[in-house]
């Protein structure tokens, strides 16, 4: 089998958005003394899909939700030259190429977000060419079902956010993760008022539901250990991202700190990136996404490291490039699921551009023994709701 042509298309989302509340999440920008767009950290309000054509007719799908239009740019300039005329099944070194051509630039951030549209694209084409699910190709089924947790409670008004966490109760979410408003600059009353939304979504869902804490990269190592102990006794199941990425030290200080499990790596790359955070024991909960981190091939990789250095792996964003390597590996217990359609940050497109992605029931979702590939197909539902710039 050879690869004939690869499409990449921008899918640019013109339909309704519902506005974020200010202060609806930390970002890193949040440091600056005028952070301009408050949401610039967060609009993923466009996606690029790439489509993998082979001369056996199968197509496999891929995505990048990172800087979509400048993904594509690499992938028809750089990438498509590389790997047009092989073999998909000889993945390791198309991999390997597109890493060691680009690794000048490529090897962190937007060249490895292309790299893995592309490599999640070639899984989808061995999983139909083998007419298996993509997690039979890795593993196999670890678990009955995936048990899910419900990511979103963007800071807003506390009673609006007590009435989402009993929603997501009500639907059998037994976990949730919530989002911080305040950060460094926003002095004791911030650190007060972050202590208090936890303690709101904790009145609501107790103690014998699990809650997750996200900073989004919008904390810096003194904040951070200034409210990490006060957090301790809301008993959160990890801190996601207190600092930027690049400062590792900054991670492996705060989790040697308290009892609060830090998790990270939404933002980190390859299983070189992650092999230094381990060694560091920076963090105790891998969250790669595999259409940032390499793609399926490189994911499978940091399974196998998560695994020797018995750390869990719970992906960023769920969605079925991640679902399936959740389903093959014992070091992920558990994915993210985002629980709401309407269009706010960006990470609900996913619903609007494909078609296939599984819905939790009573907080589970399962995979299709049956369904080849990756089990999505790009949905003709929404497309007068978005540009496609092709
Ligand atoms: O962990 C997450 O879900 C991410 O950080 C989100 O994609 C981001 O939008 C922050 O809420
Ligand atoms: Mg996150």
């Amino acid at each position: 089998m050879k690869i004939t042509s690869i499409k990449t298309r921008v899918f640019e989302w013109k339909g309704h958005t519902v506005p974020p509340a200010s202060n609806f999440c930390s970002n890193a920008t949040d440091m600056l003394w005028r952070s301009g767009d408050s949401m610039g950290t967060f609009r993923f309000h466009d996606w690029a899909v790439v489509e993998i054509q082979t001369d056996t007719g199968i197509v496999g799908i891929g995505n990048v939700a990172l800087a979509p239009r400048i993904a594509k740019n690499i992938i028809d300039h750089y990438l498509a030259p590389l790997v047009i005329g092989h073999d998909p099944f000889d993945y390791e070194h198309i991999w390997q190429s597109m890493y060691r051509s680009t690794i000048a630039w490529g090897r962190k951030g937007i060249g490895m977000a292309a790299i893995s549209a592309i490599d999640i694209a070639i899984w989808d084409v061995m999983g139909k060419a083998t007419n298996k699910p993509v997690f039979k190709l890795l593993g196999g089924r670890t678990k009955e079902k995936i048990p899910v947790y419900a990511s979103k409670l963007y800071r807003t008004d506390l009673d609006e956010m007590q009435r989402e966490a009993q929603s997501y109760l009500d639907q059998g979410f037994n976990m949730m993760k919530m989002r911080f408003g305040y950060g460094p600059n926003d002095g004791p009353q911030g650190v007060k008022q972050n202590l208090m939304s936890v303690e709101a979504v904790r009145e609501v869902i107790g103690y014998d539901n699990d809650l997750m804490l996200e900073c989004y990269m919008g904390w810096n190592l003194e904040y951070a250990k200034r409210i990490l102990p006060k957090l301790e006794r809301f008993e959160p199941r990890w801190l996601e991202e207190p600092v930027i990425p690049d400062d590792i030290d900054g991670y492996a200080e705060l989790n040697q700190l308290t009892s609060i499990p830090i998790s990270g790596g939404e933002h980190e790359f390859t299983s070189h990136g992650f092999k230094q955070l381990l060694d560091k024991r920076a963090i105790s909960v891998i969250q790669y996404d595999t259409n940032r981190v390499g793609g399926i091939t490189a994911a499978r990789k940091i399974n196998a490291l998560a695994e020797v250095y018995s750390v869990p792996v719970i992906p960023h964003a769920g969605q079925m490039h991640n679902y399936h390597l959740t389903m093959s590996t014992l070091a992920s217990p558990i994915a993210e699921f985002f629980p709401v359609h309407d269009v706010e940050v960006g990470n609900e497109l996913f619903y609007y551009i494909f078609e296939g992605d599984p819905a939790p029931v009573n907080g589970y979702l399962d995979l299709d023994d049956n369904m080849p590939g990756l089990g999505l197909s790009i949905s003709t539902k929404y497309l007068d709701h978005f540009n496609i710039i092709g």
